[in-house]
């Protein structure tokens, strides 16, 4: 029998492509869920469910799987540390995949960040990462700049807690703090999601960007952890597992 996924969020801008990617992968869509809609009979009759919908949804999804121990890709973004902290306990119970961005480019830029922090002195290279999306997105900034963020701080042997954001510079704000990571969040039309990576000393910058075209890369790339999920033990997995980087 093909693998049953269900899709919370079916009728979204994600939600929709999901059913087709789904369809193209093989696997039987075993149904979805709008807003208000009780998700417990699409787990029960899931193998595993792709939850595209927002982050306060995310722990009672997390929760449904762990319990009917059932295999979740989560990409919702905008999750507070209370909600990732939930998702984190179900995933003692169920297998998860949560990514901030599920396209296979961002994944491998997320990579290369992290080498070229643990490479470039953060004293001299400030880290600034700009992103774009259309107007409809209610999270700033996104998650995939969050990732890039965490992925530059890890480079450097610290966090991002650690590090310490800095965003929505306006008015009188002095002088940039060394070592701090910078975030700028832009918003209009119908950009699918853009973002740049910049290192800027005094001399040379260095700037890594990603651009998507069409949601389908985030489609396919949740389609495939799905599959990949499957049979998998319980634990909280990334896409750089899916994808083998490491
Ligand atoms: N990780 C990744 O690669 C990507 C992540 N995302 C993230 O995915 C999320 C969804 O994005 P997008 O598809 O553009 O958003 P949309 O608003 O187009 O779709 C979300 C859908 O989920 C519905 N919904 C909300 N809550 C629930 C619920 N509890 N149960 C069932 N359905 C629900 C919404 O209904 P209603 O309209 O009534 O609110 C809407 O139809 C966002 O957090 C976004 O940032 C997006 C693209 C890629
Ligand atoms: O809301 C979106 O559209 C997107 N959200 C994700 C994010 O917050 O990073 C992934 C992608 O950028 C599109």
């Amino acid at each position: 029998m093909s693998l049953r996924i269900g899709i919370t969020g079916i009728a979204g801008r994600m939600g929709q492509l999901l059913s087709e990617e789904v369809a193209a992968a093989g696997a039987t869509l075993a149904g979805g869920t709008a807003r208000g809609d009780d998700p417990r009979a699409l787990f029960q009759a899931s193998d595993v469910v792709i939850d595209f919908t927002n982050a306060h949804s995310a722990p009672a999804h997390a929760a449904l799987a762990a319990e009917l121990g059932k295999g979740l890709v989560l990409g919702s973004s905008g999750l507070s540390a209370a909600e990732e902290k939930a998702v984190a306990e179900a995933a003692q119970r169920a297998p998860i995949v949560y990514a901030a961005n599920f396209a296979t480019g961002v994944n491998l830029v997320l990579a290369l960040a992290e080498k070229l922090a643990a490479a470039l002195p953060a004293e001299q290279y400030d880290a600034e990462i700009v992103e774009m999306h259309h107007r409809q997105k209610v999270d700033a900034p996104s998650g995939t700049a969050i990732a890039m963020g965490r992925a530059v701080a890890k480079g450097r042997g610290t966090t991002l807690e650690e590090a310490g954001r800095e965003s929505g510079r306006d008015g009188h704000t002095g002088a940039r703090k060394t070592g701090t990571i910078g975030f700028a969040a832009l918003r209009g039309g119908q950009v699918v999601g853009e973002h740049t990576l910049l290192f800027a000393a005094g001399s040379e910058h260095i700037a890594l960007t990603h651009r998507s075209f069409d949601r389908r890369a985030y489609a396919t790339g949740a389609v495939r952890a799905a599959q990949w999920l499957s049979g998998r033990a319980p634990g909280l997995y990334s896409m750089s597992d899916v994808l083998g980087l490491g």
